[in-house]
């Protein structure tokens, strides 16, 4: 019998409990069980570049450390000046086939295409996190994590570039270039007044769920929101109001392909000659001239060879927000007291790897309404593995003020979820107890469940070295909650977050917030402010949205100023999303879009290569 046969014989025969269902809980014939979408698929794959055949000494114009989200955009807006050699090199190769098809995004973390890093343990904090460490998943291939993420395009709004305060970032400058990344295709925006905040020939196709029966959840759930007390919103991203509404994503609605920046502009790109890409290399080191601190090539590791590789202009970090400050601190920028642990040359005494900024995200999950077609619900998204793979909405709220200081990202998932067992598990690392319990208490209810994320932390993280060894990976310390106040205010949404159960539309069910075991909240009230506390202590973790570690800002308090170029060292930028100086509201790929493109601009400006 199959699973549904299963889930609506015991329907029949009164609730049972979680081993009579026998449950596929490996998570092998899970992920097994999905591949029957990869089927026919093929087709979808692209013909990704060749990798490029470079000789040690080699020489080009610019030479790209990190074939990712920014570098990749990077790439092919530098090689459209035709009389430049641009040189991408990426750690890993081609994304794979489950790459392209958006529902199949939760076969990343462990695999090889993740630099499956971890955060390092934060006592009282992660108690409900496997190791009692939050994951740090990272793209390690060309797309880097554009290639494996969760494809919701959210770019922030004006407020959070005003908090930037920084010359050539301001909203104006910034919407240029959020627009020029995209092509909008969501009807309902394209048919509203938000249409002209939005691009119509940019290289990142967007669409939304609005035609999918699968997805009617999305408004249920935004109406939901309405009734206790949110407002509902059109555009997500729009400039400045907010509220709940739906998510345009990075699909290609015609094919159903994920767009990274791999697919869209690194493809776009690869006939050039001018652009030369280098998979499957390491760059250890960025050779600087001692005498000038001039900036004039890299060091790497390429199929088990050692070489140099030299830029006539300039080399150009995009190794994301953990590796970009590694390699810059393996090469002598960074903090001193750093660099001297391990006997590092100093080349330029910068606050490398400090100011890391995330969005900590605590998760409630609900008991909703009791309901057999809601198990179907949990199939029906995944075939239609041409969109995210279950209904999902956002919402942006302040606490006190007009901020847009938290974020619930919201999906509907069906009754007895292996895919929100999957999500819990193997995509945020909860211990195996707390999954198995939501799937215990949601047996035969659909199951609304939030991702309350605290937009604009006041505490800030670090990234370190752990060796001179550029295969080790970095320290990763979030230190969430060191400033008091981030904590209180996530405390407070995640309070909010339960209080959904009373909308008009549970009201005829039992629903009820899903009650995780967490021992050391044992005997205190779920009505008490102090449960709250100690649930958000044990189940905070990543929303992996992190900035920051090489922050721009004045010399004496950033890394790179605000053309990107690295304070103290010349012909050395970084960029990537390690250069944003604070959190954005929203996810950031789309941010590190932009900051991609306005740096590719800032480029061409400063080599009087700017036409238009
Ligand atoms: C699981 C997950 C889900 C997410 N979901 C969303 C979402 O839905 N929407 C959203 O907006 N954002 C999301 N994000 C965040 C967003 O995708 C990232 O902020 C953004 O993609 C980061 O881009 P980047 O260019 O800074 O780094 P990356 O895209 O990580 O690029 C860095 C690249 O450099 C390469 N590299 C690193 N070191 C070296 C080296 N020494 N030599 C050579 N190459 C190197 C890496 O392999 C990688 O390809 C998600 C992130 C994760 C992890």
């Amino acid at each position: 019998m199959g699973f549904l046969g299963n889930v609506a014989n015991n329907l029949q025969s009164g609730v049972p409990s979680l081993p009579q269902l026998e449950f596929p809980l490996n998570l092998t014939t899970i992920l097994a069980s999905f591949s029957v979408l990869t089927e026919g698929k093929e087709d979808l794959q692209p013909l990704w570049p060749e990798s490029a055949q470079v000789a040690d000494g080699d020489s080009y114009d610019f030479i790209i450390a990190g074939g990712g989200t920014a570098g990749c955009a990077l790439a092919n807006r530098l090689s459209e000046v035709g009389d430049w050699s641009v040189l991408l090199i990426e750690a890993g190769g081609d994304p794979p086939l489950f790459s392209t098809i958006p529902g199949l995004l939760i076969l990343f973390p462990h695999s090889p295409y993740d630099w499956d890093y971890r955060g390092e343990p934060q006592p009282p904090l992660f108690s409900a996190l496997g190791q009692n460490r939050p994951l740090v998943t990272a793209g390690k291939m060309l797309g880097g994590t554009s290639s494996l993420n969760h494809l919701v395009w959210s770019r922030g709004r004006q407020y959070d570039f005003n908090e930037w305060n920084k010359s050539n970032w301001d909203w104006d400058t910034v919407l240029k270039y959020f627009k020029k990344s995209e092509t909008m295709k969501d009807k309902t925006i394209l048919n509203s007044e938000h249409a002209k905040f939005h691009g119509n020939d940019g290289p990142i196709v967007l669409t939304g769920h609005e035609d999918r029966p699968a997805f009617k959840k999305e408004f249920t759930l935004i109406e939901a929101f309405q009734d206790v007390g949110f407002k509902r919103v059109i555009d997500t991203n729009d400039p400045e109001e907010l509220g709940f509404g739906q998510i345009p994503y990075t699909v290609n609605d015609y094919v159903g392909v994920r767009q990274s920046t791999a697919s869209t502009y690194l493809m776009s790109a690869k006939g050039r000659n001018n652009l030369h890409i280098l998979k499957n290399s390491l760059v250890t080191k960025i050779i600087i001239e001692e005498s000038s601190n001039r900036t004039v090539g890299v060091e790497i590791e390429s199929w088990g060879k050692r070489k140099q590789i030299f830029a006539n202009l300039e080399v150009i970090v995009s190794a994301g927000t953990y590796n970009s400050p590694q390699l810059l601190m393996l090469s002598g920028i960074g903090p001193q007291e750093e660099l001297n642990k391990l006997n590092i040359e100093i080349k330029a005494n910068l606050p490398v790897g400090r100011n890391m900024q995330d969005h900590a995200f605590s998760p409630v999950a609900l008991r909703g309404k009791t309901s057999v077609i809601s198990a179907t619900q949990n199939v029906v998204g995944l075939l239609e593995s041409g969109t995210f793979p279950l209904p999902c909405i956002q919402g942006f709220y302040g606490l006190n003020g007009t901020a847009p200081e938290i974020q619930h990202f919201q999906c509907m998932f069906g009754a007895s979820s292996l895919l929100l067992f999957t999500f819990c598990q193997h995509v945020f690392n909860f211990k195996l107890e707390v999954c198995t319990s939501i799937l215990e208490q949601t047996l035969v209810n659909e199951t609304p469940f939030a991702l309350v994320n605290l937009e604009f932390p006041k505490s800030t993280g670090t990234v370190t070295l752990r060796s001179t060894d550029p295969h080790d990976p970095p320290i990763i310390k979030f230190d969430y909650f060191t400033n008091p106040e981030d904590f209180e205010k996530l405390t407070d949404a995640v309070m909010n977050a339960a209080m959904l159960k009373n909308a008009q539309y549970f009201k005829d069910g039992d629903t009820d917030v899903v009650k995780l075991p967490l021992p050391e909240c044992d005997g205190l009230s779920m009505d008490s402010r102090e449960y709250w506390e100690c649930y958000v202590r044990a189940t905070t973790t990543s929303n992996f949205h992190t900035v920051g570690t090489c922050a721009m800002g004045e010399n004496g308090e950033g890394v790179v100023d605000t053309e990107l170029r690295v304070h103290g060292i010349s012909n050395l930028r970084v960029i990537d999303a390690s250069v944003m100086p604070k959190e954005i509201s929203g996810e950031t790929c789309a941010a590190t879009i932009m900051v991609a493109e306005r740096g590719a601009d800032l480029i061409k400006a400063a080599y009087g290569k700017l036409s238009g």
